[in-house]
């Protein structure tokens, strides 16, 4: 492989092959570019959008931010991006229209020459190998089997998983769900729906709710914090209504960083908002790099609440992680 990251040669489609093994270090470093990326993207795609008077997702935003003069500037751009040795800052204040859509032909083409999305998942799957002590629906399963959850987990359970990279994780294979549905908005086994949990059909009764939803390194991946509110906000609508003997819970897994060193957010923050969605904090646990809360819901989620985004600790240094609730 040639040096730096991901530098490999390209297949016919102009992606680079996903890479089998990465080291831990480069697959971190992948997975920390993927995000700047994927962030940058969409708020070019917001400017430009606003630029043109429209409205544009992530699927769409081609056909709708790019027009008959800059679609040209748009293809050239991308076609002679070349990936540099080191990572390139993005620069988005001032930017032109032109300059913007040069800047978001570049982030593609960076992302497809790394590997796309695939490479960013093969990257979290390694990092979720056991050897490095991943998976992280093990510490999920290690609570459920503490005495104040044991007794509630008789009667067939199911689960819902968001951003699901293998169906032979713990939470699938621990035998306390009957049932385990699997989403990721790019599914890599058959037994894994390739579905935006955002776009996924609102259940029609209970029957289509889920006793668990498990909302494991899958928000910090939602590029704006307005959506990542959005999120939980409509994780509440997936559950069961709490009843008693039986659980109705959320798993949910954060990047340490984005509660321990961000400009706007931190622990008390996401608190408030999970409080406000009905949410109980029934465990936590700060590892390393990593944070995991088990919360039970009261099945009340309660009206009238703005949680914006304020700065709370000034700092160069700090990232600007934060999430949302109108
Ligand atoms: C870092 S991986 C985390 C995977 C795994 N849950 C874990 O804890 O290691 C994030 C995954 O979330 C998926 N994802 C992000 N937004 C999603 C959405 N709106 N619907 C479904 N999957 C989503 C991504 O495709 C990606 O595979």
């Amino acid at each position: 492989m040639k040096r730096g990251l991901l530098r490999r040669p390209q297949t016919i489609t102009g992606q680079a092959p996903t890479p089998k093994s990465l080291k831990p270090q480069k697959a971190r470093q992948l997975i920390r570019r993927f995000h700047v990326l994927q962030k940058n993207k969409f708020s070019i795609i917001s400017k430009l959008a606003k630029l043109e008077n429209t409205e544009a997702s992530l699927e769409d935003y081609k056909s709708k931010v790019l027009n008959s003069r800059t679609r040209g500037i748009y293809e050239q751009a991308y076609s002679s991006f070349k990936l540099a040795k080191s990572d390139k800052p993005i620069r988005l204040e001032e930017l032109t229209q032109r300059d913007l859509v040069i800047e978001l032909a570049k982030i593609d083409a960076e992302i497809d020459k790394r590997g796309g999305i695939n490479a960013y998942q093969s990257a979290s799957t390694q990092g979720q190998d056991s050897k490095r002590g991943g998976d992280s629906s093990k510490r999920l399963i290690e609570w459920l089997k503490e005495p104040a959850y044991l007794d509630k987990l008789d009667g067939p359970l199911n689960a819902l998983e968001i951003g699901s990279l293998s169906a032979s994780n713990v939470i699938s294979t621990c035998g306390i769900f009957e049932n385990v549905t699997r989403i990721d908005l790019n599914s890599q086994s058959p037994l894994i729906l390739k579905q935006d949990f955002m776009e996924r059909p609102l259940p029609k009764g209970d029957s289509e709710k889920f006793n668990l939803v498990s909302c494991s390194l899958v928000v910090n991946f939602v590029p704006s914090p307005k959506e990542r509110g959005e999120m939980l906000h409509r994780i509440t609508k997936f559950l069961k209504k709490p009843k008693q003997g039986s659980i109705s819970s959320l798993f949910f897994v954060l990047p340490l960083p984005c509660i321990k060193n961000s400009r706007y957010f931190d622990e008390e923050s996401l608190d408030k908002i999970m409080k406000h969605l009905g949410f109980e904090r029934s465990a936590y646990y700060e590892a390393k790099k990593v944070a995991y809360w088990l919360y039970d819901w009261n099945g009340v989620v309660q009206k009238n609440g703005k949680f914006g985004k304020k700065e709370l600790y000034p700092g160069s240094s700090r990232n600007n992680f934060c999430i949302t609730l109108n």
